[in-house]
Protein backbone atom coordinates (compact mmCIF):
# COMPACT_ATOMS: atom_id res chain seq x y z
CA UNK A 1 0.00 0.00 0.00
CA UNK A 2 1.12 3.13 -0.95
CA UNK A 3 2.00 6.17 2.16
CA UNK A 4 -1.56 7.90 0.36
CA UNK A 5 -3.62 4.93 0.39
CA UNK A 6 -2.61 3.62 3.93
CA UNK A 7 -2.95 7.08 5.30
CA UNK A 8 -6.83 7.29 3.59
CA UNK A 9 -7.31 4.02 5.06
CA UNK A 10 -6.40 5.51 8.29
CA UNK A 11 -8.73 8.40 8.20
CA UNK A 12 -11.59 6.22 6.97
CA UNK A 13 -11.10 3.94 9.75
CA UNK A 14 -11.52 7.16 12.20
CA UNK A 15 -14.82 7.71 10.46
CA UNK A 16 -15.88 4.23 10.19
CA UNK A 17 -15.44 4.00 14.48
CA UNK A 18 -17.61 7.07 14.41
CA UNK A 19 -20.97 5.38 12.94
CA UNK A 20 -22.20 3.38 16.46
CA UNK A 21 -21.46 6.09 18.46
CA UNK A 22 -23.26 8.24 15.84
CA UNK A 23 -26.40 5.58 15.48
CA UNK A 24 -26.64 5.85 19.98
CA UNK A 25 -26.78 9.27 20.31
CA UNK A 26 -28.24 10.79 17.39
CA UNK A 27 -32.02 12.89 18.91
CA UNK A 28 -30.42 11.85 22.14
CA UNK A 29 -30.02 14.45 24.62
CA UNK A 30 -25.86 14.98 25.88
CA UNK A 31 -25.49 18.08 28.60
CA UNK A 32 -21.46 19.54 28.73
CA UNK A 33 -20.27 21.16 30.92
CA UNK A 34 -16.99 22.85 30.65
CA UNK A 35 -15.24 24.16 33.46
CA UNK A 36 -13.29 27.02 33.71
CA UNK A 37 -10.31 26.01 34.48
CA UNK A 38 -10.39 24.19 30.83
CA UNK A 39 -11.19 28.02 29.07
CA UNK A 40 -7.30 28.31 29.01
CA UNK A 41 -6.62 29.36 25.64
CA UNK A 42 -8.42 30.64 22.95
CA UNK A 43 -7.28 27.58 20.74
CA UNK A 44 -8.91 25.45 23.03
CA UNK A 45 -12.09 27.39 23.45
CA UNK A 46 -13.04 27.57 19.48
CA UNK A 47 -11.81 24.08 19.05
CA UNK A 48 -14.52 23.51 22.01
CA UNK A 49 -17.25 25.44 20.63
CA UNK A 50 -16.42 23.79 17.17
CA UNK A 51 -16.63 20.12 18.53
CA UNK A 52 -20.23 21.85 20.26
CA UNK A 53 -21.09 22.67 16.58
CA UNK A 54 -20.13 19.25 15.36
CA UNK A 55 -22.49 17.56 18.19
CA UNK A 56 -25.12 19.47 16.81
CA UNK A 57 -25.03 18.78 13.04
CA UNK A 58 -24.63 15.05 14.04
CA UNK A 59 -28.24 15.60 15.69
CA UNK A 60 -27.04 15.49 19.07
CA UNK A 61 -29.04 17.52 21.49
CA UNK A 62 -26.11 19.26 23.09
CA UNK A 63 -26.74 21.68 26.27
CA UNK A 64 -24.00 23.50 27.47
CA UNK A 65 -23.26 24.58 31.09
CA UNK A 66 -20.48 26.46 31.53
CA UNK A 67 -18.26 27.26 35.32
CA UNK A 68 -15.87 30.39 35.59
CA UNK A 69 -14.51 29.56 38.78
CA UNK A 70 -10.81 30.80 37.41
CA UNK A 71 -12.85 33.84 35.92
CA UNK A 72 -14.32 34.87 39.34
CA UNK A 73 -11.72 34.40 41.25
CA UNK A 74 -9.47 36.69 39.27
CA UNK A 75 -12.05 39.76 38.88
CA UNK A 76 -12.93 39.62 42.60
CA UNK A 77 -8.74 39.41 43.30
CA UNK A 78 -9.03 42.55 40.52
CA UNK A 79 -11.34 44.34 42.68
CA UNK A 80 -9.76 43.80 46.31
CA UNK A 81 -12.57 41.33 47.36
CA UNK A 82 -11.58 38.63 49.44
CA UNK A 83 -12.30 35.25 47.92
CA UNK A 84 -11.85 31.16 49.62
CA UNK A 85 -13.37 27.78 48.76
CA UNK A 86 -14.53 25.57 51.55
CA UNK A 87 -15.60 22.26 50.28
CA UNK A 88 -14.80 22.68 46.67
CA UNK A 89 -17.42 25.65 46.98
CA UNK A 90 -16.69 29.76 46.80
CA UNK A 91 -18.01 31.51 50.15
CA UNK A 92 -20.17 33.87 48.63
CA UNK A 93 -20.69 37.86 50.28
CA UNK A 94 -23.27 40.25 49.01
CA UNK A 95 -20.61 41.89 47.82
CA UNK A 96 -19.17 38.91 45.89
CA UNK A 97 -22.42 37.65 44.26
CA UNK A 98 -22.48 40.72 42.37
CA UNK A 99 -19.47 39.88 40.75
CA UNK A 100 -20.07 35.89 40.29
CA UNK A 101 -23.08 37.18 38.39
CA UNK A 102 -21.64 39.62 36.15
CA UNK A 103 -18.61 37.27 35.39
CA UNK A 104 -20.90 34.15 34.79
CA UNK A 105 -23.72 35.99 32.80
CA UNK A 106 -21.96 38.58 31.25
CA UNK A 107 -18.37 37.66 29.83
CA UNK A 108 -18.16 33.94 29.92
CA UNK A 109 -21.64 33.09 29.06
CA UNK A 110 -21.47 35.82 26.40
CA UNK A 111 -18.13 34.83 25.01
CA UNK A 112 -19.31 31.25 24.80
CA UNK A 113 -22.25 32.41 23.13
CA UNK A 114 -20.10 34.28 20.77
CA UNK A 115 -17.59 31.65 20.07
CA UNK A 116 -20.68 29.15 19.30
CA UNK A 117 -22.08 31.68 16.72
CA UNK A 118 -19.12 32.06 14.30
CA UNK A 119 -20.63 28.95 13.33
CA UNK A 120 -24.02 29.62 12.52
CA UNK A 121 -27.07 31.02 14.67
CA UNK A 122 -27.12 28.52 17.33
CA UNK A 123 -26.17 29.77 20.93
CA UNK A 124 -28.67 31.09 23.22
CA UNK A 125 -27.23 32.13 26.13
CA UNK A 126 -29.59 31.82 29.42
CA UNK A 127 -29.20 31.70 33.74
CA UNK A 128 -30.75 29.96 36.35
CA UNK A 129 -32.86 33.14 36.49
CA UNK A 130 -34.23 33.20 32.86
CA UNK A 131 -37.74 31.77 32.86
CA UNK A 132 -37.60 30.40 35.64
CA UNK A 133 -35.33 27.66 34.88
CA UNK A 134 -33.28 26.41 38.56
CA UNK A 135 -35.46 27.33 41.67
CA UNK A 136 -32.14 27.25 44.09
CA UNK A 137 -31.73 26.29 48.03
CA UNK A 138 -29.08 28.27 50.44
CA UNK A 139 -26.72 25.44 51.23
CA UNK A 140 -23.71 25.28 53.16
CA UNK A 141 -20.25 23.21 52.53
CA UNK A 142 -19.69 19.57 54.57
CA UNK A 143 -16.70 20.61 56.57
CA UNK A 144 -15.26 16.95 58.12
CA UNK A 145 -19.46 15.76 58.35
CA UNK A 146 -20.54 19.61 59.69
CA UNK A 147 -22.45 21.75 57.34
CA UNK A 148 -20.50 25.02 57.75
CA UNK A 149 -22.43 28.25 56.05
CA UNK A 150 -20.95 29.47 53.07
CA UNK A 151 -23.28 32.76 52.38
CA UNK A 152 -25.04 32.63 48.98
CA UNK A 153 -24.69 29.87 47.88
CA UNK A 154 -27.07 27.17 46.79
CA UNK A 155 -28.49 24.02 45.62
CA UNK A 156 -30.63 23.65 42.71
CA UNK A 157 -34.09 22.21 43.98
CA UNK A 158 -35.86 22.59 40.68
CA UNK A 159 -35.85 22.87 37.40
CA UNK A 160 -38.49 23.89 34.64
CA UNK A 161 -36.52 22.64 31.46
CA UNK A 162 -39.23 23.91 29.17
CA UNK A 163 -37.38 26.54 27.64
CA UNK A 164 -34.51 24.24 27.22
CA UNK A 165 -36.34 21.96 25.40
CA UNK A 166 -37.77 24.98 22.87
CA UNK A 167 -34.56 25.99 22.18
CA UNK A 168 -33.58 22.52 21.49
CA UNK A 169 -36.63 21.81 19.22
CA UNK A 170 -35.80 25.02 17.54
CA UNK A 171 -32.65 23.63 16.74
CA UNK A 172 -30.77 25.88 18.47
CA UNK A 173 -27.84 25.42 21.80
CA UNK A 174 -28.81 26.78 24.81
CA UNK A 175 -26.07 28.01 27.15
CA UNK A 176 -26.31 28.29 30.56
CA UNK A 177 -24.69 30.23 33.18
CA UNK A 178 -25.32 28.90 36.99
CA UNK A 179 -26.84 31.79 39.25
CA UNK A 180 -29.91 30.82 40.67
CA UNK A 181 -32.88 32.80 42.53
CA UNK A 182 -34.14 30.93 45.72
CA UNK A 183 -38.04 30.91 46.00
CA UNK A 184 -37.91 34.70 47.55
CA UNK A 185 -36.15 35.41 44.42
CA UNK A 186 -32.72 36.21 45.79
CA UNK A 187 -30.30 34.95 43.59
CA UNK A 188 -27.62 32.69 44.59
CA UNK A 189 -24.03 31.52 43.14
CA UNK A 190 -24.77 27.82 42.71
CA UNK A 191 -21.48 25.55 41.05
CA UNK A 192 -21.60 24.64 37.98
CA UNK A 193 -21.18 20.78 38.07
CA UNK A 194 -24.41 20.97 40.24
CA UNK A 195 -26.02 22.43 38.29
CA UNK A 196 -24.97 20.47 35.32
CA UNK A 197 -26.17 17.83 37.16
CA UNK A 198 -29.88 19.35 37.90
CA UNK A 199 -30.04 20.36 34.48
CA UNK A 200 -28.62 16.66 32.76
CA UNK A 201 -31.72 14.76 35.23
CA UNK A 202 -34.56 17.32 34.33
CA UNK A 203 -33.97 17.02 30.61
CA UNK A 204 -33.45 13.23 31.24
CA UNK A 205 -30.29 13.42 29.09
CA UNK A 206 -28.36 10.19 27.56
CA UNK A 207 -25.32 11.47 29.14
CA UNK A 208 -23.14 14.31 30.98
CA UNK A 209 -19.80 15.30 30.09
CA UNK A 210 -17.67 17.53 31.98
CA UNK A 211 -14.44 19.21 30.85
CA UNK A 212 -11.59 20.38 33.26
CA UNK A 213 -8.12 20.54 33.89
CA UNK A 214 -6.91 17.02 35.17
CA UNK A 215 -7.37 13.88 33.08
CA UNK A 216 -10.23 12.71 35.33
CA UNK A 217 -10.23 11.68 38.69
CA UNK A 218 -7.18 11.02 40.27
CA UNK A 219 -6.70 7.57 42.79
CA UNK A 220 -4.86 8.99 45.19
CA UNK A 221 -4.36 12.83 44.14
CA UNK A 222 -2.18 14.47 44.64
CA UNK A 223 0.24 11.80 45.42
CA UNK A 224 -0.53 9.19 42.40
CA UNK A 225 -1.16 10.06 38.20
CA UNK A 226 -3.33 7.17 38.20
CA UNK A 227 -6.59 7.52 36.80
CA UNK A 228 -10.06 6.06 37.76
CA UNK A 229 -11.02 4.78 34.38
CA UNK A 230 -14.63 3.52 35.13
CA UNK A 231 -16.35 3.79 39.22
CA UNK A 232 -19.69 2.71 39.91
CA UNK A 233 -22.36 4.92 41.80
CA UNK A 234 -21.40 2.58 45.30
CA UNK A 235 -17.55 2.70 44.98
CA UNK A 236 -17.78 6.46 44.07
CA UNK A 237 -20.14 7.43 47.16
CA UNK A 238 -17.66 5.34 49.24
CA UNK A 239 -14.71 7.29 47.54
CA UNK A 240 -16.53 11.36 48.10
CA UNK A 241 -15.53 11.81 51.70
CA UNK A 242 -12.24 11.56 50.57
CA UNK A 243 -11.95 13.65 47.74
CA UNK A 244 -10.51 17.52 47.71
CA UNK A 245 -11.01 20.85 45.95
CA UNK A 246 -13.17 21.03 43.14
CA UNK A 247 -13.63 17.45 42.55
CA UNK A 248 -16.12 17.47 45.46
CA UNK A 249 -18.35 18.76 43.76
CA UNK A 250 -17.77 17.34 40.60
CA UNK A 251 -18.18 13.66 41.31
CA UNK A 252 -20.92 14.56 43.59
CA UNK A 253 -22.47 16.19 40.17
CA UNK A 254 -21.52 13.18 38.58
CA UNK A 255 -22.92 10.91 41.19
CA UNK A 256 -26.38 12.08 41.87
CA UNK A 257 -26.82 12.22 37.92
CA UNK A 258 -26.29 8.75 37.48
CA UNK A 259 -28.26 7.77 40.93
CA UNK A 260 -31.10 9.86 39.36
CA UNK A 261 -31.60 6.68 37.20
CA UNK A 262 -31.81 8.57 34.27
CA UNK A 263 -28.68 9.40 33.05
CA UNK A 264 -26.82 6.43 32.40
CA UNK A 265 -23.33 8.01 31.92
CA UNK A 266 -21.12 10.33 33.39
CA UNK A 267 -17.65 11.29 32.04
CA UNK A 268 -14.88 13.85 33.90
CA UNK A 269 -12.59 14.05 30.84
CA UNK A 270 -9.87 16.29 30.24
CA UNK A 271 -10.24 19.76 28.45
CA UNK A 272 -6.75 20.29 27.97
CA UNK A 273 -6.88 18.28 24.98
CA UNK A 274 -7.86 19.78 22.35
CA UNK A 275 -11.11 17.87 20.74
CA UNK A 276 -11.54 15.62 24.16
CA UNK A 277 -15.26 16.05 23.83
CA UNK A 278 -15.03 14.21 20.29
CA UNK A 279 -12.77 11.63 21.18
CA UNK A 280 -15.13 10.75 24.25
CA UNK A 281 -17.86 10.77 22.58
CA UNK A 282 -17.40 9.35 18.97
CA UNK A 283 -14.49 6.36 19.50
CA UNK A 284 -14.55 3.19 21.43
CA UNK A 285 -11.79 3.89 24.01
CA UNK A 286 -13.40 7.00 25.33
CA UNK A 287 -11.01 8.79 27.71
CA UNK A 288 -10.96 10.18 31.65
CA UNK A 289 -13.29 8.94 34.15
CA UNK A 290 -16.72 7.29 33.48
CA UNK A 291 -19.37 7.09 36.24
CA UNK A 292 -21.91 4.39 35.69
CA UNK A 293 -24.74 3.12 37.90
CA UNK A 294 -24.57 0.60 40.56
N1 LIG B 1 -8.87 13.12 43.18
C1 LIG B 1 -8.67 14.15 42.36
N2 LIG B 1 -8.45 13.91 41.04
C2 LIG B 1 -8.28 14.93 40.18
N3 LIG B 1 -8.30 16.24 40.55
C3 LIG B 1 -8.51 16.56 41.84
C4 LIG B 1 -8.70 15.52 42.80
N4 LIG B 1 -8.91 16.11 43.99
C5 LIG B 1 -8.84 17.43 43.79
N5 LIG B 1 -8.60 17.73 42.50
C6 LIG B 1 -8.52 19.10 41.97
O1 LIG B 1 -9.77 19.43 41.36
C7 LIG B 1 -9.53 20.31 40.27
C8 LIG B 1 -10.74 20.35 39.31
O2 LIG B 1 -11.82 21.04 39.88
P1 LIG B 1 -12.09 22.60 39.58
O3 LIG B 1 -10.86 23.36 39.93
O4 LIG B 1 -13.35 23.00 40.25
O5 LIG B 1 -12.22 22.61 38.01
P2 LIG B 1 -13.35 23.14 36.98
O6 LIG B 1 -13.12 24.59 36.77
O7 LIG B 1 -13.11 22.33 35.76
O8 LIG B 1 -14.70 22.84 37.60
C9 LIG B 1 -8.26 19.76 39.67
O9 LIG B 1 -7.56 20.73 38.92
C10 LIG B 1 -7.46 19.31 40.90
O10 LIG B 1 -6.63 20.35 41.33
C1 LIG C 1 -20.63 27.95 44.67
C2 LIG C 1 -19.49 27.99 43.72
O1 LIG C 1 -18.38 27.57 44.07
N1 LIG C 1 -19.72 28.49 42.50
C3 LIG C 1 -18.73 28.61 41.47
C4 LIG C 1 -19.44 28.92 40.16
C5 LIG C 1 -18.57 28.79 38.95
C6 LIG C 1 -18.08 27.37 38.74
O2 LIG C 1 -18.61 26.39 39.21
O3 LIG C 1 -16.98 27.32 37.90
P1 LIG C 1 -16.02 26.09 37.60
O4 LIG C 1 -16.85 25.02 36.97
O5 LIG C 1 -15.03 26.68 36.67
O6 LIG C 1 -15.40 25.61 38.89
C7 LIG C 1 -17.72 29.72 41.80
O7 LIG C 1 -18.09 30.72 42.39
O8 LIG C 1 -16.54 29.56 41.41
Amino acid sequence: MTNTHAGAVEKAAVLTEALPWLKEFHGKTIVVKYGGNAMVDEELKQAFASDIVFLRHCGVKVVVVHGGGPQISEMLARLGIDSEFRGGLRVTTPEAMDIVGMVLVGKVGRELVGLLNAHGPFAVGMSGEDAGLFTAERRGAMIDGESVDIGLVGDVVNVRPETVLDLIDAGRIPVVSTIAPDEDGQVHNVNADTAAAALAIALKAEKLVVLTDVAGLYRNWPDSEEIVTQIDAKELAALLPSLASGMVPKMEACLRAVESGVVSRATVIDGRVPHSLLLEIFTDAGIGTQVIPS
